[in-house]
Formats: C-alpha cells, structure tokens, sequence
C-alpha cells in the first residue's frame, strides 16, 4: 500500500510556481527521499502534507485517505527551521507537543523520558531549553518529533549541526524507527546518506520532477560502462596492450588501480581475461554513478534547457 500519494500537485505563491504538476507515491515502511536543489519545492510540498498549506490543485492522500488536518496526527515533521520554545523546560517541551498530537499526558511523559533517556539527556528534563547546546537542542527537537510514535516522519535536513558521532546515532534511531515500521520522507542534499538509506526517490528542479524511482535502479540507468581495475604490478605503460582494448579514462592510473571504460563491444569478459593473462588481477569491479553525481548532472541539464 502506499502511505503517501500525492496527485498532479500545483502550488503557485504570488505568480511563482514553486510545485508544478507533482506526482509521487511512497509505500509503507519505505525511506523515501525527496531531494532538489535550493529553491526546488521540497519545503513547498512537507507543507502541504502537514496540512500547513493547501495545494492550488492536485490531491494529496495520506493511508488511502484524503488528507485533512486530523490525519496529521500521525506524522512526526521535523522541520528545517527548527523552533523550540526558549524558556520551557525540556521535558515540558516534549510533553506539550506530544499531547498537541494528541497524547494524554501520562503517555507523553513516559514516552518522553524513555528517548531521554536513549540520548543521555534525563539529567536535563528539567533545564531549560535555552541552556542545552545546539546538538542537545536538535535531539531535543528529534524526540519532540517521535514522542508520539508517529507512522510517518518527515526528516527535513534531519543531520544538520548534529558531529559526526551524534549523526551516526540519529541514524541508528531513524533506522530502528523504520524497522518499527514508520514510513520515512526524508529531504536532504547530503547525497551519501540518500545511498546509504534511501530505497526510492523523487529529485524535484524548478518545481517539477525530474527524476523519480528507485536508487539502485537509478544508479544503474546512469552507469556509463565504467569500471575499476586493481592490478598487483606497480604501473601499467601507455603502451602496453591493454590500452587497444579499453579506452582509459582522462586521469592517469595512480599507482596500480585505474578506472577504465569499455569500448563499445568489447565484453567484461574479454577484458577480464586479457587482463588475467598479462597481469595480475586483484580486482575488476563496476563503477556506478554516485547519488552526488546525479543529483549534479540531472539539474545542470535541466537548468541548460531552461
Ligand atoms: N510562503 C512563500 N511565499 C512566496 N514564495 C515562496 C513561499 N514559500 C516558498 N516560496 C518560493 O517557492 C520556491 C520553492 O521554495 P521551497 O522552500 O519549497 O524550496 P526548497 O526545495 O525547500 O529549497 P531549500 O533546499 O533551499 O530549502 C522558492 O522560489 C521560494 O522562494
């Protein structure tokens, strides 16, 4: 089934169309990335799935529903922005805006000091917000999000001012939260974490989908017939004969590995063992476009037919 479907959306904010004709589907229990360049519309359409905006037209249906503000109850949205109240304490915080999402009072609080606890923060229920460091307060704003155990979450740059230790953990709670079985939408322009968790994606650029599916499969439509090889022999000479076979890419080998691409007909196999008879083969693997890579060459094209 899918969690989230979104119909052929249009949103226009003062004669600027910020979400032109989207369409996506995000299964349950899926990690979905929603990704674009500054200014794509990513932000333009977790609003309207918070219900904090309405599309000008196009449907929006959340668990096969029509979505309608009670049905945000079950989504937790972390926005980018983050804003937590100053002078409320921590555990205040948490609890009031887990009862905003419709917790009773007890259940909020018992729920808040377990994820407290889980990011070491109990000795701080009680200072106020204003005193925790940023990384505290962005986990704050985390729990803040999950305390209500939401189906969907929506990560809107979930790792940004979080050091690389503390990223790793908010991963690791992202990923039992998905286990768990939440649905996940996450924006981000951290490329490496979208390969790393990510099964399917939509890419967003001047407000209309530009690519969309899943990543593996993403990857593999952009390889380019690249491949890396890794020779036991120090260096391979210009002249040697692997050269006629494979055409090597523009930057030299460095020291004993090099990526090559394959002439048009000219088989893995043949090259694999061509190789094996003059070298000493460590390793032959393909090398696939990363997200990165895409990402850039999919908007700069884009942006060149503007
Ligand atoms: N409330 C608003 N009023 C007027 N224009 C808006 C409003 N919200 C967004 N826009 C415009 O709509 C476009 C899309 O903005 P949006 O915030 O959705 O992009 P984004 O993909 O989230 O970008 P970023 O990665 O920089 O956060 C931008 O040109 C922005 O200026």
């Amino acid at each position: 089934m899918n969690f989230i479907e979104v119909k052929d959306v249009v949103k226009q904010y003062d004669g600027h169309r910020a979400l032109d004709h989207v369409t996506l589907d995000v299964g349950e229990g899926q990690v979905y990335g929603l990704l674009g360049p500054n200014g794509a519309g990513k932000t333009s359409l977790i609003r309207i799935l918070n219900h904090i905006t309405r599309p000008d037209s196009g449907e929006v249906y959340l668990a096969g529903k029509p979505l309608t503000a009670s049905e945000v109850r079950h989504i937790g949205y972390l926005p980018e922005e983050r804003g937590l109240y100053k002078k409320m304490k921590v555990l205040d915080q948490i609890v009031y805006l887990g009862r905003l999402k419709g917790m009773s009072k007890n259940d909020a609080r018992t729920s808040a000091l377990r994820w407290l606890e889980r990011f070491e923060l109990t000795e701080w229920s009680n200072r106020k917000i204003e005193t925790l460091s940023k990384g505290m307060a962005q986990k704050v704003q985390f729990i803040s999000t999950v305390v209500h155990s939401p189906r969907l979450l929506i990560l809107d740059e979930p790792f940004s001012g979080f050091d690389p230790v503390n990223t790793e953990q908010l991963k690791r709670e992202i990923l039992n939260l998905h286990r768990d079985g939440a649905t996940i939408l996450f924006s981000t322009h951290n490329m490496a974490s979208v390969e790393e968790v990510c099964d399917d994606i939509t890419l967003i650029n001047n407000a209309k989908v530009v690519l969309q599916g899943n990543v593996h499969e993403i990857r593999q439509q952009f390889k380019k017939n690249l491949f890396t090889l890794h020779i036991a022999e120090p260096v391979l000479a210009p002249n040697e004969s692997l050269y006629s076979l494979e055409s090597i890419e523009k930057h030299p080998m460095s020291g004993s590995v090099a990526v090559i691409r394959l002439k048009p007909g000219v088989t893995m196999r043949e090259v694999v063992d061509q190789l094996n008879r003059e070298y000493t083969l460590l390793g032959f693997d393909e090398l696939l476009p990363t997200m990165n890579e895409i990402f850039i060459e999919t908007v700069t094209q884009g942006d060149g037919q503007k």
